[in-house]
């Protein structure tokens, strides 16, 4: 089955005549492993196939194929640059490593969690031991947990070992502009955005809220596309877009650049990328051990059916890169096809611009393989079949009837005859002759002989052309799975060569910001304009009447510049008008109204699709065939009352820069919720220029973008008390993006109890809450007396707690910030039931959210298990005490009477 992929998998398994003779049925293997699922894990293909490639020495192929059968031990990695870190680092070493440290399990002890020695500053982790075996031990299980709470918090990471390295190898700076070409599920993205944040790190010091460059994140399927969102929520950034392009042809968009030449203007560029990952669909044969239908449906087809998509979005890559940037090819095949065939091809089509980049002393405690410098193809649907160790072509006229030697077919009856007597070694040419032989061909030139219209519908570049060793093709990385208990991955870096123009190489973000500077300042002294004229007409009762006028005047006023960019872009995309304008007033944003606590946060995901569904923008303009139906992405005037009322209300820093606030209808007005995006991605969207109704300019559609920047402020519903000065809250998803932002003064401070009160009570009123009298400056006196109505972090302190369910103390190690609101007589804790019920677990041990301290919400279906069966038990303990109970009365009322 293709990982990601078109088509791949269809017919896989199916093809006939494996073994000697054509038609035979192939013997059931007898040294099969079977394992709990049940699951058949041999495919004679397969082995035929890479023991032919040398994908390892002949005498690796034991340990190889054993790795494979075995199942993937559990890796994560820890969230970078986040002030939990340090902290989850230490825990990690001061705790759990001499706490799992000799564990037995039936008689064996299970390996404790061993730092990966390449990953930077040990933040990652590899558990040599399968999943459930994790589950059946107590210490393993409380760690289990730990991982499930920190996961859920964005603070840990689970990903597979080898599908961290890519990241690593592009070397993301926080200039950069980096395209992620397919990216969902985005495990990656994450570390790309972690990156771009704070380099690789376990110092929250480092990190920088607001850094010059951005990330875009695309993936050609939608649904994947818009989970990319949902999962971005993890780690929300205003750095990061999310778009839904073909990859293989990712559009070029046109930005406002300026040199650092001070007399220099603005001029018009195609933006380039500094880094692009380009982890292709692929056949996924690396990752045979966790996804064990792959041994079912392997066949050499699959990876030819995809090659081209591969190098064609390969070939997109590079033209988008900009001179002296860098790309990372990886995919998670074994396979030569998708790999080295892929990166042979574009460097020959790239005729010298690009080059493989040596790696080798890079992360030198990753253990890696060389690229190969030859290998074999095998083209065609499966329609050959064998006969004796030959092969005729049977579904194509040309060939019928005609019979061609099969490369590597020596000696297979012999052998198979020795075998009987005793088991080759595996790997050894004994050992292959008891395989299936495979229908080489050993050039195109030779398929165009044996079947024309084959040959024509397969790709030349499937084939190696003698200049491999040339290219550096050896300087392409293979991870194979034995040598550090890994799935199989590929990997390769290239670069494009640097310009004579220096400020070209450094990359185009910085000079994108200066442009948007520029443009920055003349739209200000045009809107102090503007404030002056407005001033001078009567006043509106409602003020937003007035904001409505402004944008359409500047919109004419600015009409010469903004149409001539949009209809050149137009054109450019085949048709001439920009967008079909949606009607009046309605708006889908289609945010769950928020109410007090359960409705704090809507279902993004749902939202999401349900926009995918209802659509109330299409423009027509089609990427692959598919229609771009989103919301538009429109940043906010920074006269608008609601920005104004945000910005008074929150004190923000100089680096909170209002103009970076975005909503999602094209009236630019804030009715639910608004986005933060960075100054790098309104840049983007912009185009820097000056802004045009529903789109400002056409990037946003070409791009397909359908998510830009991290939701930072919700309204909130109900708030029509007149002495509530801001009638929006902080979301939660966005306090790593806007703490950072906010004056340390502006952040209030509480203690663990306070947090476990808040945690505990929904909505207390002001008269409730907990004072002491000696401490007239505590949270709760602050709250009740001087605190304004609206929205305010708070900083929960490291400190301890004793906890009432348990007894124990708990201990809090980095500082929590959470969000609150203050209503008129009542505070309340503003994070949904699943965060609380998470945050009141990672805090104090417990939900206290929940009276029985148990967790509300399962987490998967063993914890779903696990909770009935508490729940039973308590239930039944409680049923014990009533009887007992009911005893005690019988007797008292015995004895009374
Ligand atoms: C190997 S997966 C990517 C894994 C991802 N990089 C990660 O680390 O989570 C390949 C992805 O490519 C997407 N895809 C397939 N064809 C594509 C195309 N033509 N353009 C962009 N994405 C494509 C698939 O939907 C799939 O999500």
């Amino acid at each position: 089955m293709a990982r990601g992929g078109r088509g791949g998998g269809r017919g896989a398994g199916r093809g006939r005549g494996r073994g000697r003779g054509a038609g035979r049925r192939e013997p059931r293997p007898r040294d099969e492993n079977w394992i709990q699922s049940g699951l058949d894990q041999t495919n004679k293909k397969f082995e035929a196939y890479y023991i032919d490639q040398g994908i390892v020495e002949p005498e690796e192929w034991g340990a190889f194929i054993q790795t494979l059968r075995d199942p993937l031990p559990t890796s994560f990695r820890i969230t970078s640059g986040k002030s939990t870190t340090s902290v989850l680092l230490r825990q990690m070493h001061e705790t759990y490593l001499p706490f799992l440290t000799g564990v037995q399990y039936e008689g064996e002890t299970i390996p404790a969690p061993k730092v990966l020695p390449w990953y930077p500053e040990g933040l990652g982790w590899q558990i040599d031991v399968r999943k459930n075996v994790l589950r059946k031990t107590e210490q393993f299980k409380k760690f289990q947990h730990f991982l499930v709470h920190e996961t859920e918090v964005g603070n840990i990471s689970r990903q597979e070992t080898v599908s961290m390295i890519p990241p690593l190898f592009l070397d993301v700076q926080q200039h950069h502009i980096v395209l992620d070409m397919c990216a969902a599920p985005g495990s990656k993205t994450a570390q790309l955005i972690e990156a771009l944040h704070s380099p690789l790190t376990t110092s929250p010091e480092s990190f920088d809220p607001c850094p010059p460059g951005f990330v875009v994140a695309n993936d050609s399927d939608a649904k994947r596309a818009h989970m990319l969102v949902h999962q971005s929520s993890r780690l929300p950034s205003p750095n990061l877009c999310v778009a839904n392009c073909d990859a293989s042809n990712w559009p070029s968009v046109k930005v406002s650049w300026k040199s650092e030449a001070a007399e220099a203007a603005v001029e018009e560029r195609t933006m380039r990328y500094d880094r692009i990952l380009a982890d292709v669909p692929c056949s996924g044969d690396g990752t045979l051990r966790k996804n064990l239908l792959i041994w079912k449906e392997w066949h050499p087809n699959t990876a030819s059916n995809l090659h081209n998509l591969q190098l064609r979005i390969l070939m997109r890559g590079l033209h988008s890169l900009r001179p002296g940037g860098r790309l990372v090819y990886s995919t998670c095949s074994l396979n030569p096809i998708e790999n080295e065939a892929v990166v042979a091809a574009a460097l020959r089509e790239c005729a010298g611009s690009v080059h493989i980049v040596d790696q080798s002393d890079v992360m030198p405690d990753l253990k890696r393989r060389r690229g190969l410098a030859t290998w074999k193809v095998c083209p065609g649907k499966g329609k050959h079949l064998f006969e004796g160790g030959r092969f005729v072509d049977a579904s194509s006229s040309s060939s019928k009837g005609k019979k061609v030697e099969v490369e590597g077919a020596e000696n297979g009856e012999a052998a198979a005859e020795e075998e009987e007597a005793a088991a080759p070694e595996p790997g050894s040419a004994a050992y292959r002759a008891t395989l299936p032989q495979v229908p080489y061909v050993s050039s195109w030139q030779r398929l165009q002989e044996l079947d024309p219209s084959l040959a024509e519908r397969t790709s030349k570049t499937m084939w190696p052309q003698g200049d491999e060793e040339e290219l550096g093709i050896r300087h392409c990385m293979r991870i194979v799975p034995q040598d550090q208990n890994t799935g199989g991955f590929f990997v390769t870096v290239l670069e494009k060569k640097a310009s004579g123009d220096a400020e070209e190489n450094e990359g185009m973000a910085v000079g994108m910001l200066r442009a948007l500077d520029m443009l920055d300042a003349e739209r200000e002294a045009q809107e102090a304009q503007e404030a002056e004229s407005t001033a001078k007409r009567p006043l509106s009762p409602d003020g937003e009447a007035e904001e409505d006028e402004a944008p359409a005047k500047k919109v004419k006023q600015d009409g010469e510049t903004a149409e001539v960019e949009t209809e050149a872009q137009a054109e450019e995309m085949g048709q001439e008008d920009e967008a079909e304008e949606k009607p009046e007033g309605e708006h889908s944003e289609n945010e769950v109204p928020d109410g007090p606590d359960t409705n704090v946060k809507p279902d993004n995901h749902a939202v999401d699709r349900q926009k995918a569904r209802l659509g109330n923008h299409d423009n027509g303009v089609n990427s692959g065939g598919m229609p771009y139906r989103e919301d538009p992405l429109v940043h906010v005037s920074q006269r608008n009352p609601q920005v104004h009322s945000i910005v008074d209300f929150f004190h923000f820093t100089d680096k909170f820069n209002p103009r970076n606030l975005l909503v999602r209808n094209k009236d630019g007005q804030p009715l639910r919720s608004v986005y933060l995006t960075s100054n790098s991605i309104r840049a983007l969207i912009s185009g820097g220029g000056p802004g045009k109704g529903a789109h400002p300019t056409a990037n946003p559609i070409k791009m397909r973008l359908i998510n830009a920047g991290t939701k930072a402020f919700g309204r909130q519903e109900g708030g029509r008390d007149p002495k509530l000065q801001c009638k929006w809250r902080i979301l939660s998803d966005a306090i790593l993006a806007l703490r950072p932002l906010m004056a340390p003064s502006n952040i209030l401070k509480a203690q663990m109890s306070d947090l476990a009160y808040l945690a505990t009570h929904h909505y207390p009123t002001l008269e409730s809450l907990p004072e002491e009298d000696d401490k007239p400056d505590s949270f709760f006196s602050l709250v009740k007396k001087d605190l304004r109505m609206g929205s305010h972090l708070v900083d929960v302190m490291p400190g301890t707690w004793t906890s009432p369910f348990d007894g124990e103390t708990k201990t809090l190690d980095s500082l929590v910030t959470v969000p609150i609101w203050r209503a008129a007589a009542s505070v309340n804790l503003m994070l949904d039931k699943q965060e609380k019920s998470a945050l009141s677990f990672r805090v104090f041990g417990a939900d206290l959210s929940n009276p029985t301290g148990d967790r509300q919400f399962a987490v998967n279906k063993n914890q779903q298990a696990q909770m009935k069966a508490s729940a039973e038990k308590r239930a039944q303990r409680e049923k014990e005490q009533q009887l007992v109970l009911d005893e005690e009365e019988l007797q008292r009322l015995e004895n009374e009477g």
